[in-house]
């Protein structure tokens, strides 16, 4: 290729990205809001001049026949329309041109588009634009057809243009009569597809009842849900599709068969002759044929929890910024003059080499030597300081020996170091193809190969560094990864955030992906008190995760959520789905500062015992001395991220070695876990890029709160059961003893979980339920022994508390 040629191409490139950036500015919020602003402002303009039309527009007719440039250039014309002559002459092109009085729907759709815009969760675009379509154009065309004979000699054609046009060819065509029966079936249809009471309704005005292919069930179901009638809403229409979705759910049918149904339209179930019954039958026998579980249950597909939000899309790779613009490469000079200063020192120091080795990194090379036999490694080792002085470069590490290879490393920074992008990380097969639960993808190493690890196996994270080296970048590139890879159903942020500015981006996913407690306001947690409690509700949540895991004879949250989706377990007796929480802790040493024991204490415990329930941690600092990071703490996190440090000391503190003092900043960082170090360039995640990535999932529909973390109680809650007053039972006392007596369980989560209440109020209907003798007292963590054995017991226990 010759130097021109590849001028050209790589003008083209730019010119792409140029292009690809300036959309995915286009994306972002701000300029999102600015567009919905000003279509809304559009769509009022255009109901003004729509209006305004119908009581000036036979006034202002005898313009609309003049040129568009000279009606609005020519400033002696006058038009009555309130929104001007641009106004009238838009007004008179929609309605008299286009399609008549129907044509507002236009200006609805720009309304609603703008609504979109600004993030408000109104009807879906894409149905509500071909409803508003077809409406509009049956309307055009009936007002065409009822006005035929009027629209020569009228300023205002009320089916437009092209209802004239096309009612008139059909009456020419068809004549009167088959006009009318066009506009009569169309309209049935129209109603019939997308009012499912339609037919039923129209058969009992017939006095068809009972004999009009309809699904019975379906509509009966529908109607009880929603509490309408016959006619429904528009509403209703657009909801169709995730009704369909539910409806088959709760039908227990076979999960493959739901997500292969097409879903909308339900006319796809009605079989002309059949009865009404028949759908349900046909889904039941085919369930049936398939094998039965060993349990004797009526056989169910599997479990997915991401059925709640089965319309969730993950964030697309298009969101994120590509940085490649600014690669740099590592030219040959460099790569030679770096070379020869190595083996220049080392010779000055009587050290020979064998051979020397270049890897070329994103920030980093790799000069791997192998030195003459019978060479000291820790006499290389020794001469750090001077190859820097050399290289005259900040930076400098020797790996001596590179494990399992038997040669010396030196790493030598590039002296233009090259971004890796989140996108090109996200986008590489391995991270792709990464079968881990929690994928994680940090950025490349320095032999440039993608970085992933699993956050379960860490199972808890550590990072620290030095303010400005870019841990706040590697956190969002922590979440980004597992955002791109989870539904929300399958993992919950707990984010603590005491500085109150780097996490809060994400309250936006809040009904997505983010836990807190009931009753909390803010779902980003800053607040040191309501740290120290979030911790303790966690405690209680891995507790009662242990509890759930114990009872279905599982050892870790993967083969207990196994067992979930394969319906081996009962929901009934308290089991669910557990989604993994990643506990996020920004600033941990202004929390230890402030709190010490009582943040420190928890957070012990949870990583001492949480990884086999799905809860990992990940606590960043900047200051890592021993104070902060205590022998408790790293007891606790065996996998650590250290940026760059100040000093060899606080390199000793995170890592137990050093090397973090030598790192470059911007990203660079050594990864430990057990004896292995890695250098990573860690890949680069602006905060615009996250906020349009929060923005995407936020605008999608969510879960109706954040996920609920158990109600904590704090110390001083007492527990006497002396207290108690019988006399005033809670309205739930009866049924909840039913419920403890049937599943022979006195826990305070099931009373939690069946009647939908906090924690305080499920503990003191135990406490109640310990006052009337049904339950046993408190036993620490476990479940209070049940004392009643069965309802007759139990029924005298209510008359004796009647009397
Ligand atoms: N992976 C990276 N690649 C390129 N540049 C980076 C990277 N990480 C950080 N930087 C640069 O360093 C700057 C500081 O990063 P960041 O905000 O993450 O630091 P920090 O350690 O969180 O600082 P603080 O503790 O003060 O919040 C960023 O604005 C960015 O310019």
């Amino acid at each position: 290729m010759s130097g021109k040629q590849r001028k050209k191409s790589g003008t083209g490139k730019k010119g792409n990205k140029t292009i690809t950036s300036a959309i995915s500015g286009l994306r972002h919020y701000k300029w999102r809001f600015i567009f919905g602003l000003m279509t809304i402002g559009f769509s009022v303009y255009l109901a003004l001049a729509y209006i305004s039309f119908f009581g000036t527009g036979y006034a202002d007719r005898s313009k609309f026949d003049l040129p568009l440039s000279d009606l609005l250039f020519d400033s002696s014309i006058k038009v009555e329309n309130l929104a001007g002559k641009f106004g009238a002459w838009i007004a008179d092109t929609i309605i008299n041109d286009w399609f008549g009085i129907a044509s507002c729907s236009i200006i609805f759709l720009f309304f609603i588009s703008g609504l979109r815009m600004l993030g408000a969760r109104v009807m879906p675009l894409r149905r509500t634009f071909l409803h508003a379509s077809l409406i509009t154009i049956w309307f055009s065309v009936t007002l065409g057809f009822i006005f035929l004979s009027f629209a020569d000699d009228r300023y205002l054609l009320f089916g437009g243009a092209h209802g004239y046009f096309i009612s008139s060819w059909l009456r020419s065509s068809i004549g009167s009569v088959g006009t009318i029966l066009v506009i009569l079936v169309s309209l049935i249809s129209y109603l019939a597809v997308n009012f499912d009471n339609f037919i039923p309704f129209m058969g009992k005005k017939l006095g068809l009842e009972g004999k009009l292919p309809i699904h019975k069930v379906e509509s009966k179901q529908e109607s009880e849900e929603t509490g309408q009638d016959a006619e429904g809403s528009f509403e209703k229409i657009i909801n169709l599709e995730d009704r369909a979705k539910k409806d088959q759910v709760i039908k227990n049918t076979p999960a493959t068969e739901i997500l292969v149904q097409p879903v909308a339209p339900k006319r796809e179930f009605v079989t002309d002759e059949e009865p009404d019954t028949h759908v349900e039958l046909k889904i039941e026998k085919a369930a049936s044929e398939e094998t039965i579980p060993v349990t004797g249950n009526t056989p169910l597909g599997d479990y997915d929890p991401t059925l709640d939000l089965s319309s969730y899309q993950l964030p697309s790779l298009d969101l994120l910024n590509d940085y490649s613009d600014k690669d740099t490469q590592v030219t040959e000079d460099e790569l030679i003059y770096n070379k020869n200063k190595i083996v220049k020192t080392l010779e000055d120091y009587k050290i020979q080499i064998k051979s020397i080795k270049a890897t070329v990194g994103p920030t980093v090379t790799l000069y791997e030597i192998v030195p003459m036999p019978g060479i000291r490694i820790s006499k290389i080792k020794s001469l750090e300081d001077d190859i820097a002085l050399s290289l005259s470069a900040l930076g400098i590490r020797i790996i001596a020996p590179i494990p399992g290879k038997g040669t010396i490393g030196i790493e030598v920074p590039n002296s233009e170091p090259a971004v890796v992008s989140m996108k090109s990380i996200l986008s590489s097969k391995k991270f792709q193809n990464a079968k881990f639960e929690l994928p994680v993808a940090l950025g490349k190493t320095i032999s440039n190969e993608t970085f992933v690890f699993d956050l379960t196996k860490a199972p808890h994270l550590l990072v620290a560094g030095a303010t400005g080296q870019g841990k706040s970048v590697g956190l969002n590139a922590i979440i980004t990864s597992l955002l791109y890879k989870k539904h929300p159903s399958q993992l919950k942020f707990v984010l603590v955030d005491p500085k109150k500015v780097e996490l809060t981006i994400y309250s936006k996913i809040e009904r997505h992906f983010l836990a807190k407690m009931p009753d909390e306001e803010e779902p980003i947690i800053t607040d040191v008190q309501r740290v120290v409690n979030t911790l303790h509700s966690l405690t209680i949540e891995m507790e009662e995760r242990y509890d759930l895991l114990k009872k279905a004879h599982t050892r870790n949250i993967k083969e207990y959520n196994h067992k979930f989706t394969k319906r081996e377990l009962n929901p009934e007796k308290g089991h669910r789905f557990l989604p993994y929480i990643v506990v996020i802790i920004d600033e941990f040493a202004d929390l230890i500062m402030t709190a010490g024991k009582e943040v420190e204490l928890p957070i012990a415990r949870i990583a001492q015992l949480a990884r086999a329930v799905g809860i990992h941690m990940i606590i960043a600092t900047q200051r890592p001395s021993t104070n902060i990071i205590t022998g408790v703490i790293k007891a606790n996190f065996p996998t650590r991220i250290a940026f760059k440090v100040a000093s060899m000391i606080d390199s000793r503190t995170i890592l137990d070695s050093p090397g973090a003092n030598h790192l470059i900043g911007r990203g660079d960082m050594l990864f430990s876990q057990g004896s292995d170090l890695i250098r990573v360039q860690c890949a680069f995640v602006d905060t615009p890029e996250v906020e349009v990535i929060a923005d995407f999932i936020g605008s999608q529909r969510g879960y109706s709160t954040a996920h609920l973390l158990p109600e904590y109680i704090g110390e001083g809650a007492s527990q006497e059961v002396g207290d108690v007053d019988l006399s005033k039972r809670d309205p739930f006392f009866e049924e909840a003893a039913r419920i403890v007596v049937a599943n022979q369980s006195g826990s305070t989560s099931l009373i939690q979980r069946r009647f939908s209440i906090g924690y305080n109020r499920a503990g003191r209907i135990i406490d109640q339920l310990e006052a009337a003798g049904v339950v046993g007292p408190f036993e620490g963590s476990k479940a209070r022994q049940v004392l009643v054995s069965d309802d007759l017991e139990l029924e005298r226990i209510f008359k004796s508390l009647q009397q």
